[in-house]
């Protein structure tokens, strides 16, 4: 079994009030774990509360010191209006272009305003994924993409996340099924592994 992660006991997150939760779930290195549940339960709240992005009102979150966090957030914060390109994002972010598939790799020199929604979204995991952390937590990865792009994904990440623990949101079954190691149910009236 892999290096504990992430411990997460009793998390109760949200906003001015409490929304989602409670959550209770240990992460370990080479595990993926799928956060699943209806819309509104608060699994992108709780996703956010495990990086500190939204308030704890109850439990924790405990990491081992030296931990690093990557967290791919459903939407996009606009860098299409800034000048640069693919290559210099994942620069950016630390993440190689070494193992990107060919459709994105021959296209990662043009301004980030060139490309495809889907390309942006498989550019955005991929600098997120391969940042050089040790968890990654991806909000609706497959958003935007085509089923290449998914088919892509899932590969990769059923062959490359021996050095991670991941957390996943997804209301896509097939990807959930096709990748995660773990499900851990959120709903409404609460959420534990
Ligand atoms: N910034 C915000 N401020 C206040 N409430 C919010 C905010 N973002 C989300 N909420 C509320 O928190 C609750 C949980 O939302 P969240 O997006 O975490 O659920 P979800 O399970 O990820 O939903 P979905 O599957 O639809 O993406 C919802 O009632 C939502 O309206």
């Amino acid at each position: 079994m892999g290096e504990v992660l992430l411990r997460v006991e009793g998390l109760v997150a949200g906003y001015a009030a409490p929304v989602a939760g409670p959550l209770a779930f240990t992460l370990r290195r080479g595990e993926i774990l799928g956060l699943a549940g209806p819309n509104g339960a608060g699994k992108s709240t709780l996703l956010k509360a495990l990086w500190g992005g939204v308030k704890v009102f109850a439990g924790q979150v405990v990491k081992p010191p030296g931990v690093r966090i990557s967290h791919q957030a459903q939407g996009f914060t606009d860098l299409r209006g800034v000048p640069i390109t693919g290559r210099e994002l994942l620069a950016l972010t630390g993440a190689p272009p070494e193992g990107l598939p060919p459709w994105l790799a021959e296209r990662l020199g043009l301004r980030l305003d060139r490309l495809s929604g889907g390309q942006l979204q498989f550019l955005r995991l991929w600098a997120c994924l391969m940042a050089p952390a040790d968890i990654v937590l991806l909000d609706e990865p497959s958003n935007n993409l085509d089923r290449a792009g998914v088919d892509y994904l899932a590969d990769w990440l059923g062959r490359a996340h021996a050095e991670q623990g991941i957390v996943i949101v997804s209301h896509d079954p097939a990807l959930i099924e096709r990748v995660c190691t773990r499900l851990v149910q959120v709903d409404a009236r609460g959420a534990q592994e």
